[in-house]
């Protein structure tokens, strides 16, 4: 067990893992796939989405050592705190409740002694209630049309989750059904490129603005607000604001403060990270008024069902907690330091991207939870694409170069079938040939004297040999809907708190942000005064000196 000053490191459980290195190392997976018994160990079922790690460069053995290190970190007991409402963040001092956000109205979840469900489920009534209002037309805006556009105006976790959510299910054909004659867009970045991007075709009068920021002060998410504010008032007159735009966020005081009307704001809670906040009004909201309360309710029941079963499944049957563990293994004992998510599906493009701040803003950490500097690498760099896209991109450094673990996540039934006369196979069936083909080349490679076999030529063996033994795993969801959507962002986030949960460090704080933040500012501050005062530059280093020079010496940005 580690007392809380101890790094997990120094736990016999992690030096016996330490020592196994040697024995994995001796063998190749084509060995251990020939081992029947193992495969079928290490395939997983819950509630339709079966887990197949088999391709991890792992024992029964390991998995039993990865057990007894989850034990040595004390995991039990603290995924037992984080839905307890303890404060696990501890560096803001807050409790980590995400789960409570797609809790059953009837659960007791508690934080400070007070349970938060009905909270919670007081702002999704209310979503609902507006919604309906919005999607039905009893609403409209200042010149008496029905909102039929919306755009969310966030960046971050205000963002991914939302984008991600709504790439997903656009294409199902419930959800398109109830989106029909509705847009929904989303603005992040301040990059004024991105609002003309997503006000180009917009009308002012039938376009509803959510604002969605947990702390309605992130300065890329307030400047596009008032850019967009001023976009409807210039055409609208300055009362409809009330009308046109409305909010998400902790903070309502400062939503007041802006000018929208606290009745149109939609509040969440300081327990709920950004980056964990899809399932609170930061994407409700903008789902539901794209696709209808009842299609993101069953996203949320989706997300539900994956909480419970990682809270109460024993770890050995546990998908989250599996996951994480072997993510510990491969980062921490085999030193891969990236991994690749590749859904083969479009309608998940946006899975990695989201999954990418989720995993590497939790994660990536260079002190323990008690500000102890670490030994070993917490976190990794995650990338990745949809198949076959990736293939035609970066799958030749995975094949032939690095070694980079790969979650390939494949659908069984598209959303959109596609089946031409004549041809062998569907469309989604090509799709999948390569989902299934993939991990065993991977796994398998090819050697040498095979390609003698094939007669290939001497000089090109090299070249054409794969040494294999590269791992990956594969979850295969029956179909993608609303609700395995939940499922696998529910099951992505638990990893990643399972992995910081064994890392010993705290998952759920992000310091690392703010530093270029507040470094922006006095660039900021000197741009103003460069541009309106002509001040000489001060205070920056000779590079950042020259290229601020050149910077405002071509550019001629507009000041009033
Ligand atoms: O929702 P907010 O407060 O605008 O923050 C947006 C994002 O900024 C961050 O604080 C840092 O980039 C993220 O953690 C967060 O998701």
């Amino acid at each position: 067990m580690t007392s809380s000053s101890a790094l997990i490191c120094d736990t016999e459980a992690w030096k016996a893992l330490k020592g196994h290195v040697e024995d994995i190392n001796k063998t190749h997976l084509r060995e251990l796939m020939s081992d029947a018994n193992r495969c079928q160990y290490m395939m997983m079922e819950f509630d339709g989405i079966l887990l197949d790690y088999s391709r991890q460069r792992a024992t029964v053995e390991t998995m039993d050592k990865l057990l007894n290190l989850a034990k040595a970190a004390q995991l039990t007991e603290k995924i037992s705190r984080m839905f307890n409402g303890e404060h696990i963040n501890s560096t803001e001092n807050r409790s980590v409740l995400h789960v409570a956000l797609r809790a059953p109205k009837d659960a007791v979840i508690k934080a400070d002694g007070k349970n938060v469900v009905p909270e919670v489920w007081n702002v999704l009534d209310k979503i609902k209630e507006f919604s309906e209002k919005i999607r039905s037309g009893s609403w409209v805006g200042a010149t008496g049309k029905p909102l039929k556009d919306v755009v969310a105006v966030g960046i971050g976790g205000s963002f991914l989750g939302p984008l991600f959510v709504h790439t997903a299910i656009q294409t199902d054909p419930e959800a398109l059904e109830c989106a029909k004659g509705r847009q929904l867009r989303f603005l992040a970045n301040i990059d004024p490129v991105d609002v003309a991007r997503n006000s180009n075709g917009l009308n002012p009068e039938t376009t509803l603005v959510v604002v969605v920021s947990k702390t309605f002060t992130t300065a890329e998410t307030m400047l596009n607000a008032r850019t967009l504010r001023e976009w409807i008032t210039t055409a609208l007159g300055a009362s409809a604001v009330a009308k046109h735009m409305v909010a998400v966020s902790t903070n309502l005081a400062l939503v007041e403060k802006f000018g929208i009307d606290p009745n149109n704001a939609f509040a969440f809670w300081d327990w709920v990270g950004g980056r964990y906040s899809v399932c609170s009004a930061v994407g409700v909201l903008p789902l539901s008024l794209q696709y209808g309360f009842p299609v993101v309710e069953k996203f949320l029941k989706g997300a539900s069902s994956i909480d419970q079963h990682f809270q109460s499944t024993p770890f050995e049957k546990n998908i989250p907690v599996l996951l994480g563990l072997l993510s510990v293994w491969n980062v921490s004992f085999l030193g891969y330091p990236a991994r690749a998510i590749l859904p083969y599906s479009q309608a998940l493009e946006k899975f990695a991207p989201h999954i990418q701040q989720v995993s590497m803003e939790s994660n990536g950490k260079g002190v323990s939870i008690d500000g102890l500097p670490l030994s070993y690498e917490t976190g990794e760099i995650d990338f990745g694409e949809p198949g076959t896209n990736g293939q035609h991109s970066f799958y030749q450094l995975i094949h032939q170069g690095r070694v980079i673990p790969c979650d390939f996540i494949g659908i069984v039934k598209s959303q959109q079938p596609v089946y031409l006369k004549g041809e062998m196979v569907s469309n989604h069936d090509e799709l999948m040939s390569n989902f299934f083909a993939q991990p065993d080349a991977l796994a398998y490679g090819k050697t040498p004297e095979q390609l003698q076999k094939e007669n290939v030529s001497e000089n090109l063996i090299p070249h054409k040999t794969f040494s294999g033994n590269r791992p990956s795993l594969s979850l295969l969801l029956p179909e993608l809907t609303a609700y395995s959507v939940g499922q696998l962002l529910a099951i992505y986030e638990h990893r990643v708190a399972v992995q910081g949960f064994v890392w010993g460090i705290n998952s759920f704080d992000q310091w690392g942000v703010e530093l270029g933040k507040v470094l922006a500012t006095q660039v900021r501050k000197q741009l103003h005064s460069s541009r309106t005062q002509g001040t000489p530059l001060e205070g920056f280093n000779y590079s950042t000196t020259t290229l601020l020079k050149r910077y405002l010496e071509t550019s001629s940005e507009p000041q009033t």
